[in-house]
């Protein structure tokens, strides 16, 4: 992959997050943390799939969640938009507290739709498989929630989408389909859709994978450029090219625990934990 290896690409303003007594990040309930995760737990029946993990964005920050196949890195995405209900945990986004409650199934659902669905808009996710509407052209799926979600003019959501088209290199395809688009491109549109709706943070779940190893790093670029614009991002990745030279605190997660996190060129070149060092040479799957 080819992206730079300084710490320049990062953005400036962006640090570590100090970790806290119990090994979490520390939690700093004010507006400059876009996404704060408390002890979030998951369980599926009996696998309890996450085990308390507590995270915090701040405001330009670009995380890399990585970690072995099965380790509840995807999970943990889905948790914090409540594509997933969480079983335990809060989530606090731009200092906004989820109103979650028990449901009778025994995870946590939001009480609040309009609060869900203004805190959804905050927090846009890029998905693995684009997951684009098919029936509709490039520049209709990126103005499709700026107009029905959110009741932005059409005008302004055209002139909005074509900014985001020419930041992501297809504004010379916005009227294709997206069966007419190469992988890399339908990535590339969906990140143009994602940023259409204005959100506080970027949510990617391994956006790389699903594409052949020529076009990965095309969305890579794309992604470092949206980086050093200083946007915050929570990044799930098997990419440890963008995760050391893009990302400004990695987190590793092991059986749905922080088993390590902090500065990459600290957390990927001298690893603490045994269990890091495996995955990081391969032999962790
Ligand atoms: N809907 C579900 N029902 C039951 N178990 C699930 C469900 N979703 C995920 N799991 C289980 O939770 C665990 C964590 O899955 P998750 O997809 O979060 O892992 P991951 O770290 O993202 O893995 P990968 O890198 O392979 O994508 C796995 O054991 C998976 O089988």
């Amino acid at each position: 992959m080819n992206i730079p290896t300084d710490a320049s690409a990062r953005p400036a303003q962006a640090g570590p997050v100090p970790a806290g007594r119990d090994g979490a990040a520390a939690i700093e309930a004010t507006a400059t943390c876009p996404l704060q995760l408390r002890n979030l737990h998951k369980r599926y029946g009996s696998h309890e799939v996450l085990q308390g993990v507590s995270l915090t964005a701040r405001k330009g920050q670009v995380l890399s969640i990585i970690g072995s196949s099965g380790s509840g890195k995807s999970t943990l995405l889905r948790c914090i938009n409540l594509l997933e209900q969480p079983t335990q945990g809060e989530i606090v986004v731009n200092g906004e507290r989820l109103r979650l409650k028990r449901a009778a199934h025994g995870d946590l659902e939001c009480v609040d739709r309009k609060q869900l669905q203004r805190v959804r808009t905050k927090l846009a996710m890029v998905f693995q498989g684009f997951n684009l509407w098919s029936h509709m052209t490039v520049l209709e799926n990126i103005i499709e929630a700026p107009v029905h979600v959110l009741g932005m003019s059409k005008a302004r959501a055209l002139q909005a989408a074509e900014a985001y088209l020419h930041k992501v290199g297809l504004y010379e395809r916005r009227d294709y389909y997206p069966a007419h688009l190469s992988g890399g491109q339908q990535q590339r549109a969906a990140i143009a859709r994602a940023l259409a709706v204005e959100p506080d943070v970027l949510l990617f779940d391994e956006p790389t994978s699903a594409l052949d190893p020529e076009l990965v790093t095309e969305v890579l670029r794309v992604m470092q450029s949206l980086a050093q614009e200083g946007r915050t991002m929570v990044v799930v990745t098997h990419e440890m090219g963008f995760a050391r030279s893009v990302s400004n605190h990695v987190i590793f997660l092991h059986r749905g625990l922080i088993e390590e996190e902090g500065d990459p060129a600290q957390v990927l070149r001298q690893p603490r934990s045994e269990r890091l060092r495996q995955f990081l040479s391969g032999s962790l799957k």
